[in-house]
This record gives structure tokens, sequence and C-alpha cells, in this order.
């Protein structure tokens, strides 16, 4: 149970806020963690409104659709703007990812589709899951959404390597580095043969997805 108030940090943000949306109404203070400087610039222009920040409108209207009340979202909007505090770089394969800038111990951690495409190996992973548990509060929640069963993806014609992990491997690290009440959703991908306008495997050969959720003990 995350209570209001929280301080959520936020990792392999990316360019995107829409993983942030919910979490606004609970968390006041969230530090946003990304590796590319061209990724922490796209959340900075549209934290100030840029009129070439790219319009995250329809997120918020989803997500405000999903919790009740639809009107809201543009309260939502405003809500988020103030409560993201910075936006810093962030290495997770370093002991600690956010060196040089230092942080109490936060409420909640997530990292959205992160570790699997930052990591190049296993212990890499696990390593990785090590560090972020450290900047984590004892009771501190750590949600996750990870890319399962995939082993590349093509961004612009550019293929990358992504390490292939499940639902058990996601399991035993987080065990290991000292989570309880482990909760992993498996999603599959969807069916070529239900929809190929919305996937295709020459982009990645994605196997689903896994929203996990975990308190550090
Ligand atoms: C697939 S994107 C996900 C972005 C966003 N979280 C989302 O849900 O759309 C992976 C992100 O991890 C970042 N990343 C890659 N290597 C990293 C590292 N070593 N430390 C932190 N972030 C990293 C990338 O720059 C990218 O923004």
């Amino acid at each position: 149970v995350v209570q209001p108030g929280s301080r959520l940090l936020d990792i392999g943000t990316g360019p995107t806020v829409y993983q942030l949306i919910s979490a606004s109404r609970f968390c006041t203070e969230i530090v946003c963690a990304e590796y590319a400087e061209a990724n922490r610039a796209e959340v900075l222009k549209w934290i100030k409104g840029e009129p070439d920040a790219y319009d995250w409108n329809s997120s918020f209207q989803y997500v405000a659709g999903l919790e009740g009340d639809s009107s809201s979202w543009e309260a939502r909007k405003l809500h988020l703007r103030d409560a993201i505090k910075a936006v810093i770089p962030c290495d997770v394969t370093k002991p600690d990812p956010l060196t040089p800038y230092e942080y109490e111990q936060f409420d909640v951690i997530t990292s959205m589709k992160c570790l699997e495409v930052a990591c190049p190996t296993r212990e890499s992973y696990s390593a990785a899951v090590r560090s972020i548990t450290r900047l984590l509060k004892p009771g501190g929640t750590l949600v996750m959404i990870s890319v399962i069963s995939e082993s590349f993806h093509t961004i612009g014609g550019h293929k990358f390597f992504t390490l292939t992990v499940d639902e058990s491997f996601i399991e035993e690290v987080l065990k290991a580095a000292g989570f309880n009440a482990i909760d992993i959703k498996t999603f599959p991908a969807p069916s070529l043969n239900q929809d190929s306008s919305i996937w295709d495997n020459n982009v990645s050969d994605f196997g689903g997805m896994a929203v996990v959720h975990a308190r550090k003990l």
C-alpha cells in the first residue's frame, strides 16, 4: 500500500511519463532517472509544457477513465508536472546507479522495460536489482514492467539486444535481493494470427509482459 506523500524513483524513465500518471495521486515527490540525455530532455520539455513536447493527453484521459473520473485528466497533468522534482542521469549497471546524486531511500521504485535492455547478462540483471534495492526503504514497494522472452527489439531500423528473462527468473532474483510479497502477472504477446496489424515479429520476438509488484523486507 502506497501512502499519500510517498517519494518515488522511476528508473529508466525513457522519454515517457505515462507510467507515472497513477503514481502522482500518491507520490508528491517523483525523481525520474534515465541514462540517455535525449530522453531526459524530452521529459523536461513535457514538464515545462514546451510547444514541441510530446502530447500525453490521451494517456492522461485513458488513465483518468480507468480510475473512474475521466473529468480529472487535466488536473492530473498539473499534479504530475508538480510532482516530478528532478530528472537525473542514471546507470543501472553501476553499483550506485544515481551517482553523483544522493537521495534518501525512496518509498516506491518503479522501472518499466529497463533492466532487460540495460543488462547484457543474467548476472548483471541480478546486480542491477540489488543496486536498485539499496535505493528503496525497508518495507518499500517495487513496481516493474518487464518484457519477457524477448531476445531483440528494433527501433528506427536498428536492432538492439534484449536480455531474455521470464517470470521464474524475475521471482528468483527478487527473492535473492530481499523482496517478499512478490506478485507477478504475465500477459502473453498477442498472437500474430489474431491481429497482425499490431504485431510484426521482424520488429521484435517479444513474448509478453510481466507486471511485477514486490515489497522490500
Ligand atoms: C524500453 S525503454 C523504456 C522507457 C520507459 N520506461 C517506458 O516504459 O517506455 C528502456 C529505457 O532504459 C534506458 N536505459 C538503457 N540503459 C540504461 C542504464 N544502463 N541505466 C538506466 N537506464 C537505461 C534507455 O535509455 C531507455 O530509456
